[in-house]
């Protein structure tokens, strides 16, 4: 043995060349001497798994023992099937049928193999003898080739532990005082011993990593499951809701913001969009981020490039500063683009250029920025359409849409009307100093009848109003409740008094009804069902506005209408001075 632990290769180191390729017994070596050293074969356990243990085994036999045809065949774990990793690796990349062809059923006694695990012990027959008696294919195809005058041995190999189960085999063909010294000479049979102690310790090491791999994987999917519940439950204090309709709106949150896809929300108008695009930030690995939210609706064009994209100092008449812009601000965070759907054309191939590069130039600048944010855009109106129209750039909803949302609409989850309503009346009692508000069945009847063009948001105020008009320790009553919504008397009122009618005169019923009755208004005149939308609508913000003495806030809450949207409104239909 050499001083590095290697085994002196001596008449051993003539390499064989192929299994049949058959040695004069004068080159074949001792094994007595070949394999003394056990050290040697602890590099049998250098190998991960037990296949490969029996090819380093295999080629050790071969090269040490100059044996001319060594195999060795593993049991399944069913233990029906033997198979030869060898084989199996050259028929790697063959269809299946060669791969199944490489299968040897153990209770099949036309080969060998079976015979000796049947039996329990090694057997040895002359290959002319196993060319006329046993008739496998597979088996004759293993040996074809090979001198008749051969003799061919197969061992059966067992676990070398407490256990003792079936192993495998090995099977060795050559002249038969070559294969006789092997069984008599007990290196061999301490070498063959230690490959069944290492394949069995190292099959064992290998079921129990695969076990373990599997109980990692059942236990992380658990742990993702139970993070994810943690997650939604925690959207589930703001986006409130109990419907399958909602739970499935919080897990679809968690799951779009487990990735930095970009989100387009769809839904009606007050159905929540901002609040989810908020909750999806929050539960996202960018809530420490900035969250910068812009009605794209809400902003002229040319303001709007500005609020996106920033500019430099001198960009353009007025910029007397610089100003980072959105893109800039939310770096790191997430950007919500609400009504996205009202984007200028024009905007939106720069906005696509921004979301495809991840770069964008601010006005006047010449400098390029590299920017890392999600975008989360909202929209109430269907994008199709608009693109059929000629709208909305195809190619941007693509890019939006990377993971749509939509958002159900209250009358899809009437269930949830009494939670939200008891939650809107803690809300308003804690807001208000109030106390003690309830709300009764006949009350939560009539919501539940209701329709609600407005949704959540329309809920929410029709509460507010509610609570307003209830006294402390009082039922909110049904009379309490406003009859209709605002787009519901518009409709009401066109509905009653045919396509035509007096639009000044169905504005000052609307104005003056609020979110109260409805009256029979005389509507005859109205030829173009726009223009008295319009002027109605015009005409109730007016009269709000002077109710609240200029205060868009309030205003804009009793109408059921975020901020944004009423000054856009103020701006489109001239309302800047009340
Ligand atoms: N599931 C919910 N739980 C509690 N409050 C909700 C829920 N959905 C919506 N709201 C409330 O309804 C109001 C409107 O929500 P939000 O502004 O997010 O709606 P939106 O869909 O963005 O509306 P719009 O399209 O008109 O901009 C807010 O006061 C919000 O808090």
């Amino acid at each position: 043995m050499r001083d590095d632990g290697v085994l002196d290769m001596g008449r051993a180191a003539a390499p064989v060349s192929g299994p049949a390729s058959a040695q004069s017994p004068d080159s074949i070596s001792d094994p007595g001497t070949a394999l003394a050293g056990m050290a040697e074969a602890m590099r049998l356990v250098e190998g991960h798994s037990p296949s490969e243990l029996r090819c380093r085994g295999l080629a050790l036999l071969r090269e040490r023992l100059a044996l001319p045809w060594a195999r060795c065949l593993a049991l399944d774990l069913s233990g029906r099937w033997l198979s030869d990793d060898e084989a199996e690796d050259r028929a790697e990349g063959h269809d299946d049928s060669s791969v199944q062809a490489l299968r040897l059923a153990c209770d099949d006694f036309r080969h060998p193999y079976a015979h000796a695990i049947r039996r329990g012990e090694s057997l040895s027959m002359g290959l002319g003898e196993a060319r006329s008696r046993l008739d496998h294919p597979v088996f004759q195809a293993s040996i074809a080739g090979l001198p008749a005058a051969w003799r061919l041995a197969v061992r059966p190999l067992r676990a070398r532990d407490g256990r003792c189960e079936w192993l495998g085999v090995l099977a060795f063909a050559g002249p038969a005082e070559r294969l006789d010294s092997l069984s008599a000479c007990d290196d061999f049979m301490a070498f063959e011993a230690l490959l069944c102690r290492l394949w069995a310790w190292l099959a064992r090491q290998h079921d129990e990593r695969r076990d373990q791999a599997r109980l990692r994987d059942s236990l992380a999917k658990l742990n993702d499951g139970a993070r994810r519940r943690t997650l939604s439950e925690r959207l589930g204090q703001r986006i409130l809701g109990d419907s399958p309709a909602i739970r499935s709106l919080r897990s679809q949150m968690v799951r779009a913001a487990e990735t930095n896809l970009a989100v387009l929300l769809q839904g009606e108008t007050g159905t929540g969009k901002e609040l989810v695009a908020r909750g999806i930030h929050e539960v996202s690995a960018r809530h420490e981020g900035p969250f910068l939210a812009i009605n794209c609706a809400a902003i002229p064009e040319t303001l709007l490039e500005a609020e996106l994209f920033g500019h430099v100092r001198g960009a353009f008449s007025g910029a007397e500063r610089a100003r980072e812009g959105l893109f800039g601000e939310a770096n790191g965070g997430t950007l919500f683009l609400d009504e996205v759907g009202d984007m200028p054309l024009a905007l939106q191939a720069k906005l696509l250029r921004v979301l495809e590069s991840g770069r964008y130039r601010p006005l006047g600048g010449d400098q390029e920025r590299q920017v890392d944010l999600r975008l989360v855009a909202a929209t109430h109106q269907p994008l199709h359409r608009r693109i059929r129209e000629g709208a909305f750039r195809a190619d941007l909803y693509y890019r939006l849409g990377q993971f749509p949302i939509t958002l159900p609409a209250l009358g899809e989850r009437r269930e949830d009307i009494p939670l939200l309503s008891q939650a809107f009346i803690d809300d308003f009692c804690r807001r208000e100093g109030r106390e003690d508000i309830g709300l009764g069945r006949a009350t939560l009847r009539a919501l539940a009848e209701r329709d609600f063009p407005g949704n959540v948001r329309e809920l929410k105020n029709l509460i507010d109003y509610a609570c307003a008009m209830t006294r402390d320790g009082e039922d909110i009553v049904p009379d309490v409740l406003p009859t209709a919504s605002v787009e519901e008397q518009v409709e009401e009122q066109v509905d009653e008094k045919g396509e035509e009618g007096d639009p000044e005169a169905a504005s000052q019923a609307g104005a003056e009804n609020g979110a109260g009755k409805a009256q029979g208004t005389q509507v005859d005149d109205v030829v173009d069902l726009r223009r008295a939308l319009r002027d109605y609508e015009a005409t109730l913000i007016r009269q709000r506005l002077v109710r609240y003495d200029g205060n868009r806030t309030l205003a804009a809450e009793s109408l059921g209408l975020p901020k944004r949207t009423l000054a856009h409104k103020c701006r489109q239909l001239e309302l800047d001075t009340p």
